[in-house]
């Protein structure tokens, strides 16, 4: 097992509720998941929200990191916080780890809510062209173009502060975090693995998301037991942000069957 990192985190609710971590983006920290507090909250779950190494308010270790190292820091905050078993709720990278955490740590694992992610996300040259770019630049020289992703054009459109206030969270991201996990992207393949994840999964897929389109979605809900896919209208890649609503109701629906 990896040496784990001690990762910043932000815990709400009440503290003998059902425990949900949520794990997000490359180039986000916690605060991206700021719209699913209160309503994950309301019905008793104790949120907790991190950032993952390299990222936000966590430790910066040099590169590479591997996704052993990231669930060693999940686990590490789970120990932390008292909490044996959790429901793990990630988007794109924080999906990434909720699979590999499916897969080799399935007894901490409650339930798994995967959104706008993917097991395999090439090509391999473009995450690693990212990676150089950003550790030459820093990863300001990526937040136009995150945000391009991360949010329709229409919601940048309507939503300029929003929009900002996501260009300078990819901004604010270390430049060795963000380019060591463009390089775990790079490295994995998690394909194979889907089928021995037990954990009852949903997975849910943004209809415009130009980053990991509902099809990679599809491949995950129809690999592992029992999974199904939602795709949310509207939403680009950081759906739960752009789709609060949706994406929550989905989540809570889940995690509420997960628990009865
Ligand atoms: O930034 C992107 O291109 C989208 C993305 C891939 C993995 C992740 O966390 O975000």
């Amino acid at each position: 097992m990896s040496d784990p990192v001690r990762v910043h985190s932000v815990v709400d609710g009440p503290a003998d509720g059902p425990a949900v971590v949520l794990s997000g983006s490359l180039g986000s920290d916690h605060r991206m998941w700021a719209p699913q507090v209160e309503p994950l909250v309301r019905q008793g779950f104790r949120v907790i929200r991190y950032d993952t190494r390299g990222h936000g308010a966590s430790p910066v270790p040099s590169g590479p990191y591997t996704l052993d190292d990231l669930l060693a820091d999940l686990l590490a905050l789970l120990d932390e916080q008292g909490v044996a078993r959790a429901h793990l709720v990630g988007l794109s990278l924080g999906g990434m780890t909720g699979m590999w955490a499916g897969v080799h740590a399935p007894e901490r694992i409650a339930s798994l809510s995967l959104c706008c992610t993917s097991a395999r996300l090439g090509p391999p040259s473009m995450w690693a062209e990212r990676a150089g770019l950003v550790r030459a630049e820093g990863t300001g020289v990526v937040a136009e173009g995150g945000v391009s992703r991360w949010v329709t054009p229409e919601y940048a459109r309507r939503n300029p502060g929003e929009a900002e206030f996501l260009r300078a969270m990819i901004a604010g991201t270390p430049a060795e975090g963000y380019a060591a996990c463009c390089e775990l992207i790079e490295r994995m393949d998690q394909v194979d693995a889907l089928p021995g994840i037990t954990a009852p999964t949903v997975v849910i897929a943004g209809a415009e998301d130009p980053a990991t389109p509902p099809e990679h979605g599809r491949l995950i809900a129809d690999a592992v037991p029992g999974a199904r896919l939602e795709v949310v209208a509207g939403a680009a890649h950081l759906g739960s942000y752009e789709q609060p609503a949706e994406f929550s109701r989905i989540i809570l629906e889940h995690l509420k069957s997960a628990e009865s």
